[in-house]
């Protein structure tokens, strides 16, 4: 298979627009087929929930087998390599770390006049699922990266969702990361059934405001149409990253990075974007020999994307157009690869997360660094940030005003009222008031 390569200087514009797109951006063969998937969670609950993990999961999951029990999570840690645990702690740490930095204070409160008080009060939702994925891998750390954040933020009683294994279990390390998180309910349910679940309560699966968490165009596509009903969080489809490299960088070195993201899955995107030919050629050189390091699988999906229209390298005329071009494409993960990275930083304006350096691949933010992996995917980081405490949390606006402060501000509404046309707006600050105070001290 041939590694996609594209010399952006000499591309048109249709060839450039092309390069942006991901495949989330059509989701309708998916959304038809949900449909009916979530009309039968809806009708049929836990029912439809063991149908379909038998269907979509081939996993022997019964009605009364759903929630995960308290001997579910015991033999999930008996079962995981003690030292894989001890790296679970360690990352779950540096995440936790970073989710307390982030929090805001609980309430702030302004004077605004004299007797003019305004503020906001932020709460924690109360009640959030996080979506685990399980499929093309398993991913405890997505419960380190949706269910510390919740805890950091106060949800009561977060909820992660998951697709049950061919055994009909929850993926041990996961359970032991939800323990690690403290997170007791995990139900075995994902897919676009699992959103379902969430969205509409079963028996077993409480009914959630708000689910959180990346996963294939199957979640994805039922978010969307459970939006009105769940609040969908956070855009995170398929992963998607550009490796970033100038002249100055290690071709080779960026090539294993490009490698990283690319072996998600076939809908995933990964690009090398450089304004080095030396640094493109050795990259195109070295990958064959890493391939040769992966198993059939991560091959199969990292050659997909490598060789098809969704990844690849571009070679740049100059250093701002590959800098251009990361800014239109707004990928979830960027990595730079220069001598100088901190020289970039202040020229990127829209990427899910900068990491910055050779010595600062994907991977270790994928895992271990702190910041959160979860992070918008198809350009929505454009407009959009990584997931983290204020996904979890609420504002309230507060305002009191005093007597003295009344005084201030009441002519000012009333006239705002009377133009607009609200009668009882405008009453409410004229002497009627004044008169209704009064005659309720007579009563
Ligand atoms: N953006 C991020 O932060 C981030 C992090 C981790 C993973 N990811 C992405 O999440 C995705 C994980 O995908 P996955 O497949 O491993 O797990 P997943 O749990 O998201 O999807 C698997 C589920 O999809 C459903 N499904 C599969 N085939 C189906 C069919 N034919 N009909 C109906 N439903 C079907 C099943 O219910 C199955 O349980 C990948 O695309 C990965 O790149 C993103
Ligand atoms: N790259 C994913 C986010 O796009 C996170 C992850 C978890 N495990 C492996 N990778
Ligand atoms: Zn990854």
């Amino acid at each position: 298979m041939k590694i996609s390569f594209y010399s952006y200087g000499s591309l048109d514009e249709s060839q450039k627009e092309a390069l942006l797109e991901r495949t989330e951006g059509d989701l309708s063969p998916f959304i038809e087929k949900v449909g009916p998937i979530i009309e039968a969670v809806r009708k049929q609950g836990d029912t439809a929930l063991a149908r379909f993990a038998n269907e979509f999961d081939k996993s022997p999951v019964t009605v009364d087998a759903i929630a995960a029990t308290p001997a579910d999570f015991d033999a999930a840690h008996d079962a995981v390599d003690s030292a894989l645990i001890e790296v679970m702690e360690f990352c779950s740490d540096n995440v936790r770390q970073f989710h307390e930095a982030q929090m805001p204070e609980s309430m702030w409160m302004k004077e605004m006049h004299p007797g003019v008080f305004a503020g906001e009060k932020i709460v924690p939702i109360q009640s959030v699922a996080c979506y685990v994925p399980r499929g093309k891998g398993s991913f405890p750390s997505v419960v380190m990266m949706t269910a510390i954040p919740a805890v950091v933020a106060g949800v009561p009683e977060p909820v992660i969702i998951t697709p049950p294994g061919p055994d009909g279990k929850i993926d041990a390390a996961t359970l032991v990361a939800a323990r690690i998180a403290g997170v007791e309910r995990v139900f075995k349910c994902g897919g676009a059934q699992g959103v379902a679940a969430v969205a509409y309560g079963t028996e077993t699966v409480p009914r959630c405001r708000k689910i959180v968490g990346p996963g294939s165009p199957w979640v994805v596509a039922a978010k969307r149409l459970l939006a009105d009903r769940l609040d969908p969080g956070p855009p995170a489809g398929p992963s998607e990253s550009i490796i970033l490299a100038d002249e100055t960088a290690n071709g080779r070195v960026a090539a294993l990075d490009l490698l990283i993201e690319s072996e998600h899955g076939p809908d995933s995107s990964a690009y090398l974007v450089t304004n080095s030919e030396a640094v493109a050629q050795a990259a195109m050189d070295a990958i064959p020999g890493y391939w040769e390091k992966m198993s059939a699988q991560r091959v199969e999906f990292s050659s997909t994307v490598l060789c098809g229209p969704r990844g690849g390298i571009i070679l740049t005329d100059t250093i701002e157009q590959a800098i251009d071009f990361v800014n239109a494409y707004a990928p979830e993960h960027l990595q730079v690869h220069a001598k100088e990275p901190h020289d970039y930083l202040g020229l990127i304006h829209n990427a899910g997360e900068i990491l910055l350096g050779e010595h600062t691949p994907i991977c270790i933010g994928n895992f271990t660094l702190g910041p959160n992996a979860v992070l918008p995917t198809n350009a929505s980081a454009h407009t959009r940030s990584p997931l983290g405490v204020h996904d979890y949390l609420k504002l309230m606006s507060i305002g009191h005003v005093t007597r003295k402060g009344y005084q201030k501000l009441a002519p000012y509404a009333r006239k705002m009222a009377l133009y607009e046309g609200f009668d009882a707006h405008a009453n409410a600050v004229s002497q009627m008031r004044t008169e209704a105070f009064e005659a309720g001290q007579s009563d």
